[in-house]
């Protein structure tokens, strides 16, 4: 019944240890079929090279497993609450990737020292707060949610589509899925040009605002315009 929804979610998570994001079982992403209310996630600790398209479990917006005989994924609570949060987005990825991973535990958004940084985000890649002690332990994978859409706010998604959970890893998302898995690949080479760049020199500040309005808006690809910045004609 929801075979391709499987299918969307399986590359995606396959993907993620092709691209080095992930080592063991870490991480998952997860797929959202709006107009039947559900989500496709990767299952619980299954081994990547062993996973299928029939092992994702379908689940509803109130949490329940609708389809697949495995546990979704620990984090499920956290996809639900963005996928709730974020009305734009057709999927989320999280990685456990190292650069990003290490800016995530030292509790530091990671700084927009160049283009490349720019072409994904309109800024900072943002850290969350540190969790309370009630909120870890109570319903904690639910609560990681919580601080991302809290440490988002009101900006667009679209505009910041990724954050790092302080002390965990990073969370990104897309208008489909794979999108999310590209800027989680994005996030990951930032973090580390951004960790060498700090190496070279401490002091770096970040960008210049026009610098950063000038890439963000330039969009890449097939689908991207050019031209005259008034006049735009499809490529
Ligand atoms: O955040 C974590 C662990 O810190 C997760 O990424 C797990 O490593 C993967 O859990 P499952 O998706 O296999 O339940």
């Amino acid at each position: 019944m929801y075979t391709e929804l499987k299918r969307e979610a399986y590359e995606a998570n396959v993907s993620l240890p092709r691209h080095g994001l992930i080592n063991l079982t870490f991480g998952n992403a997860s797929a959202v079929d709006r107009a039947r209310g559900v989500f496709a996630i990767k299952p619980s600790g299954v081994d990547y090279t062993a996973m299928t398209v029939e092992d994702m479990v379908i689940v509803d917006f109130d949490g329940k497993r609708v389809e697949g005989t495995l546990n979704p994924s620990s984090d499920t609570p956290t996809h639900r609450r963005l996928l709730m949060a974020f009305e734009e987005i057709g999927g989320v990825v999280h990685t456990h990737s190292s650069h990003a991973t290490a800016f995530a535990q030292a509790g530091m958004p990671i700084p927009i020292f160049g283009t490349t940084h720019a072409d994904y985000f309109n800024g900072e890649i943002p850290v969350t707060r540190k969790m309370t002690a009630e909120e870890i332990g109570t319903a904690y994978e639910w609560e990681t949610g919580n601080v991302i859409v809290e440490r988002l706010g009101n900006v667009d998604p679209l505009d910041f589509p990724g954050v790092l959970v302080n002390r965990h890893a990073p969370f990104t998302w897309g208008k489909t899925v794979a999108k999310a898995v590209e800027v989680a690949v994005a996030v990951e080479c930032i973090a580390h040009m951004a960790m060498m760049s700090l190496q070279l020199a401490p002091k770096l500040p970040q960008i210049e605002p026009e610098l950063l309005a000038k890439h963000f808006k330039r969009k890449h690809g097939p689908g991207a315009y050019y031209g005259q910045s008034d006049t735009k004609t499809k490529s």
